[in-house]
């Protein structure tokens, strides 16, 4: 089962071979500012599964939202360990 760092250790080499069809390159060629508006669009979607849905709707919203926070740490240069000192 991949985990958060296994996540992040794959998107940051996505970010730095760039393939052909990558999602995670067309994100973040989109700049923070499209990343962001995702991160509120998943965000978002998390709570009405949390209201609405089962848990494992709940489940996968919550991992499209971590998607996305990954790809804005990229985007701005940060990995995990610089969020992890606040936890
Ligand atoms: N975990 C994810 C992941 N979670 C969410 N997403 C993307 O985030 C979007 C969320 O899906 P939604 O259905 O909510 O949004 P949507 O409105 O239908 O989609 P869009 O029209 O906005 O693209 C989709 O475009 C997904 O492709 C992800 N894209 C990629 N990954 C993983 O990231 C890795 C690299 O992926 P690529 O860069 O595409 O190779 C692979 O391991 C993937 O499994």
């Amino acid at each position: 089962m991949k985990t958060f760092d296994d996540l992040f250790a794959e998107l940051t080499e996505k970010a730095r071979t760039r393939p052909e069809g990558s999602g995670t390159v067309r994100e973040l060629d989109s700049g923070v500012h499209g990343i962001g508006k995702k991160i509120v669009e998943e965000a978002a979607e998390v709570w009405m599964a949390a209201e609405y849905e089962s848990d494992e709707a709940l489940a996968e919203e919550a991992s499209q939202l971590l998607y996305h926070l990954q790809v804005l740490l990229l985007a701005k240069g940060l990995t995990p360990a610089d969020v992890y000192r606040h936890l």
